[in-house]
């Protein structure tokens, strides 16, 4: 299994990198490609951990080397948010770099699975799914946006307020992955239950939960530890269904056929051809199928914009 990062060099990148060369099953190959000269070296580092993953690191214009026999790609190059930014600030940036980029995935390795991280996610993975069209190589079971950040965020912090163990604690967050349109379905959590306020108070904090991390972390960037730890669990968990792994299901931002908008985030199984079934998200509660019918002009806008931008 090969797994490709673009953005290798940056916060997200390394973070995920290290993850990747310490957890992905023997035998796997990791190739690091980023613009900057560093990411060769980066390489060379990581590969100096004792596992059975095979580390090439690739600088320069051209992702190409690193994407050949790619299984699974997962994109975090692009620029990140400083405060008193939104995440649609970074569109003029990182729109052209995910267009060139997968460009080079759909004809280097176009049965790839494609994780996006890079945001505005809600946009970015329709520019994706526009350009994976345009060169004749789209299939809406190989095309994710990563919204996997949510539901571990969802997790913590339900953990912590209820002083649950995190490690049995599940949460479905559907919709996108900027503002109102991350829904955590708290009402769904099995074994808890909370007032209207501690519902409304946590999804607040879940729909925020970036913009914590880019205050603290005062001008130095945004999310990219636990982003990293969040890239990784869904990278694995793609390659996990594409080595045949039953059962394997995350939520993701992804083409479903969902009756609320062209891309939505819900649970879906992954199998050895990515999406093997997009599965229901199930109830919810009156609060969340307010919030769901709420975001949906906000997250039809965004994809417009995405499908604009490639057209
Ligand atoms: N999906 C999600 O839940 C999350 C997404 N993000 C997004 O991930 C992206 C990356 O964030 P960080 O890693 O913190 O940023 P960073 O600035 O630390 O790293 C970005 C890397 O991309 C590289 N890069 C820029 N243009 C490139 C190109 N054309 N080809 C290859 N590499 C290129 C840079 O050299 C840099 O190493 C941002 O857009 C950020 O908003 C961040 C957190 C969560
Ligand atoms: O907020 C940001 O800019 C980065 C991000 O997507 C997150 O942390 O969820």
């Amino acid at each position: 299994m090969k797994v490709a990062v673009l953005g290798a060099a940056g916060g997200i990148g390394q973070a995920l990198a290290l993850l990747l060369k310490t957890q992905l099953p023997a035998g796997s190959k990791l190739s690091l490609y980023d613009i900057a000269p560093v990411t060769p070296g980066v390489a060379v580092d990581l590969s100096h951990i004792p596992t059975a993953v095979e580390v090439k690191g690739f600088a320069g214009e051209d992702p190409t080397p690193a994407l050949e026999g790619a299984d699974v790609v997962l994109i975090s190059a692009g620029v990140a948010r400083k405060p008193g930014m939104d995440r649609s600030d970074l569109f003029n940036i990182n729109a052209g770099i995910v267009r060139n980029l997968v460009e080079k995935c759909a004809a280097t390795c176009p049965k790839a699975l494609i994780g996006i991280i890079t945001n505005p996610v809600n946009t970015t993975v329709a520019i994706a799914a526009e350009v994976l069209k345009a060169a004749g190589v789209y299939d809406k079971n190989r095309l994710f946006g990563v919204t996997t950040l949510d539901v571990i965020r969802s997790e913590t912090f339900v953990a912590e307020a209820k002083g649950l163990n995190v490690a049995d604690v599940k949460v479905n967050v559907i919709g996108g992955h900027s503002g109102v349109t991350i829904l955590p379905l708290l009402s769904q959590i099995e074994g808890v239950s909370f007032s209207d306020e501690e519902v409304a108070a946590l999804t607040n904090r879940i729909q925020n939960a970036g913009t914590e991390v880019v205050e603290a972390k005062a001008g130095g960037g945004s999310a990219t530890l636990s982003m990293g730890q969040a890239a990784c669990r869904f990278g694995l968990s793609l390659v996990r269904g594409l080595q045949g792994e039953a059962n394997v299901v995350e939520c993701a931002y992804v083409d479903g056929g969902s009756e609320h908008a062209d891309f939505f985030a819900q649970p879906v199984l992954l199998g050895k051809q990515g999406i093997e079934q997009v599965l229901a998200y199930g109830e919810v509660s009156e609060f969340e199928a307010n919030a769901r019918d709420a975001m949906l002009d906000t997250l039809k806008a965004d994809i417009a914009l995405g499908v604009d931008f490639v057209k």
